[in-house]
Formats: C-alpha cells, structure tokens, sequence
C-alpha cells in the first residue's frame, strides 16, 4: 500500500468576510503528482501556504507522515515552496546557485557535486553552470532555479504556478521535465495550476477548487469523461463544453430527450441511471460531439445554420443554431463556412452528459 505522506483534514479558511477554503480534505501519497486545479481566486496559494505553514487554517489539520502540523512552524516542516518568480543569485555562476542550499546544510563538497551534476544533467543545464545569471535565457534561469530548489530533498514540494511566466513552449518543454524529474527521483508534488492542460500532462490525480471547495478529485481525462458537476464540466475542456436545457421522456419503454425543437432518441443504456422522476436536465455536449455529416439521413442527424466561426489553426470552432439553440463544435483545420450556411449534424447520444438543473451534480451513468 502507498503511504498518505500529506492528509488535509476539513482544512477551512476565512479572511475576514471571505471564506477562502470550505473543508478542503485531500490525501497526497508518497512519490505521487497532485494537481491543485482552479481559476484565479479558487484558493490554490491559500491551501499551499497552509501546507507550508505560512497561513493558519481557521479550522481543519494538516497532517504529514501520520503527524499533526498543524501549529507546527513553518522552518521545521521541512517542505518547499515553489513559486513562479524564482530568483537567482546574480554574482553567483549557475553551479554556485543550484549548490547554494547543500552548502547552507554543510554537505560535503563532493557529495555537492555529485548532486548537483545530477539535478544539472535531468535539467540539461550542465553546460551553463559555469556561467552568471545575466547571460542566462528566461528558460535556463527559470531551470537553473528549479535546479536549486530540487537539489535538497525536502519532505515534498508546493509549486504554485511555477511556469506560469514562461511562453508557450517553454512551459510545454518544462513540464514535461518536471514530471520526468519528478518520477526520476521518486519526489512528491503538490502542484497548483488553473490550467487545464497543464494538470493533463503532470498530474497522476487532480484535485479541482472551485469557489474554495473540492469538487471532484480524479484523473485528469475522468475529469473530462465524468465531471461530478456543471461547473467541472464547464471548467474542464477547451473549447467549452455545451450546455443546455432539455427534457427527458419516456413512452412505450423508449426514452428521449427534447433539445430546442428537437427530439432525440436515446440509447437504452443512456436512460439506465438517470432518475425516473427527472424530466428537465441540463445536457452537456462536448464540441467534438457534434460532428458534421454529408446529409441528414440518420434519426441523430439535424440540421442547423452556422451563425459563428473561430479559426484556431489545428481546428476551427464553428458557431451554429440547431433548432433554436447555440452550439459551439470543433472542426479539424481550417473550415470555410459563412453566416447562414447549412450543415447537416450528428448528435453523439452516447456521450451526452446530464446534470440536474437546481444542484447542477451530474446525474445518470
Ligand atoms: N491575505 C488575504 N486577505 C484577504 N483575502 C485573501 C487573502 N489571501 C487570499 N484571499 C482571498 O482568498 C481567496 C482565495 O485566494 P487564493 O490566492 O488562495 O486563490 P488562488 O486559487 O491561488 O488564485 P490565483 O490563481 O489568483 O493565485 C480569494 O478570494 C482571495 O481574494
């Protein structure tokens, strides 16, 4: 069995008015990637800087390796904080930076070297170790940083939006590395990120804050597959998922579901699950599920007008009205549609998710 090494018990957190955090409880085992998932203002820094021990929760514990740290003092924790603007030292070269906490903890020279050779050679930054910070590019700043920050071995690592100052690729590029460094070394991540993507390619679970609470705790594509509520749903997937209102019914044991001016059958396996005394839903339907057909000629072909298009290289989001209701859909590549063209679609009826409108909790199979 893997060992809890972080458990946040019923952790709440008020500043003043606001209540930052609702009982967050989450478990992190030993050598695992947790990603802490949600928007600007979720409460991701606030649930790490309470790991850390630089914020009191109001109420809940923080457990590490089966003790209470709660009220522990942040130095004696033993657990790094990783943030997005890491800063060097700029009269050192970048060997001098990433030995500068072995040095502090009086380590051997040689075992120095011999770690930082290591952490250098995962990073590939050995070649630039001799150098001083000012010749470095924003990319070997930012890995001779994180270089430093992985040299020691502390109980695990909080990385709130460590990449989130980086361009594009670089942040591709070096999360894949630190996911790889990660698993080399058997270290534990606590990792905080409000982008989707990014929690896609790192992370073995992922936690998603919305509004200060846990909404669902997952894998990453289960997020996609079966968010626990609308605002995961909406939260998770890019273009955004569809959602609209639609009525479930059910004559001579066949179910369907009403969408705008139209009705669709439903697959029996689609009904099973789904509440019999619920007959208004709200439908979710991911864009590449509604996909463009030849011809109407299938019971789950509709056809509907395009009122909106959004070229974004590899696919283009297509705007349509289908039967009085918007429907964003992606397309592979570039499409060359205009207002009011006609396209004939396919509804994916298996994939469709339902969620009841008052909690919003996703409801059937
Ligand atoms: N010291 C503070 N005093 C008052 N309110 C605070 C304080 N720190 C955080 N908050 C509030 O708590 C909520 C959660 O903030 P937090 O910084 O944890 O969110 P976040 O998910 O990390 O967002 P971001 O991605 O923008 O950093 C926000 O409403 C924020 O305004």
């Amino acid at each position: 069995m893997v060992e809890t090494l972080l458990e946040l018990r019923s952790i709440s957190k008020n500043f003043g008015a606001v209540q930052a955090l609702r009982e967050l409880s989450l478990e992190v085992p030993r050598g695992s990637l947790i990603v802490l998932l949600g928007p600007a203002g979720a409460g991701k820094t606030t649930t790490l800087r309470i790991v850390a021990g630089l914020e009191a929760p109001t109420s809940g514990e923080v457990w590490v390796e089966g003790q209470n740290f709660t009220k522990l003092q942040p130095n004696r924790r033993d657990i790094a904080m990783i943030f997005d603007n890491l800063a060097l030292y700029p009269n050192k070269t970048g060997y001098e930076n990433v030995a500068s906490p072995l040095r502090l903890a009086r380590m051997p020279k040689a075992d120095i070297k011999k770690r930082v050779d290591e952490i250098a050679g995962l990073l590939k930054i050995g070649h630039i170790l001799g150098r001083l910070p000012a010749t470095f590019s924003g990319g070997e700043r930012q890995r001779v940083a994180l270089g430093r920050a992985m040299v020691r071995e502390p109980r695990f690592y909080l990385l709130d939006e460590p990449l989130s100052s980086l361009d594009f690729m670089l942040r591709i590029e070096l999360r894949t590395e630190l996911k790889r460094l990660q698993r080399d070394l058997g270290r534990t991540f606590v990792f905080a990120t409000p982008d989707y993507t990014e929690a896609l390619a790192l992370a073995d679970t992922v936690c998603v804050l919305l509004e200060g609470e846990v909404r669902q705790i997952a894998k990453a594509q289960e997020l996609y597959d079966e968010p626990a509520d609308r605002d995961v749903a909406r939260f998770v997937g890019n273009p955004k998922i569809n959602i609209v209102p639609g009525r479930l019914s059910r004559e001579n044991g066949q179910a369907s579901l009403t969408i705008g001016s139209m009705v669709l059958p439903l697959p029996d396996r689609m009904e099973h699950g789904l509440p019999a005394n619920l007959s208004e839903v709200e439908v979710g339907l991911r864009p590449e599920h509604v996909r463009i057909v030849a011809s109407a000629t299938e019971e789950t072909h509709r056809t509907g007008f395009v009122n909106d298009l959004e070229p974004l290289g590899v696919h283009t989001t297509v705007g349509i009205d289908l039967a009085g209701i918007n429907l964003a859909l992606t397309v592979a590549g570039v499409q060359e549609f205009n207002d009011g063209d006609r396209v004939d679609v396919q509804l994916d009826t298996e994939t469709l998710l339902f969620f009841d409108p008052i909690s919003g909790r996703r409801v059937g199979n």
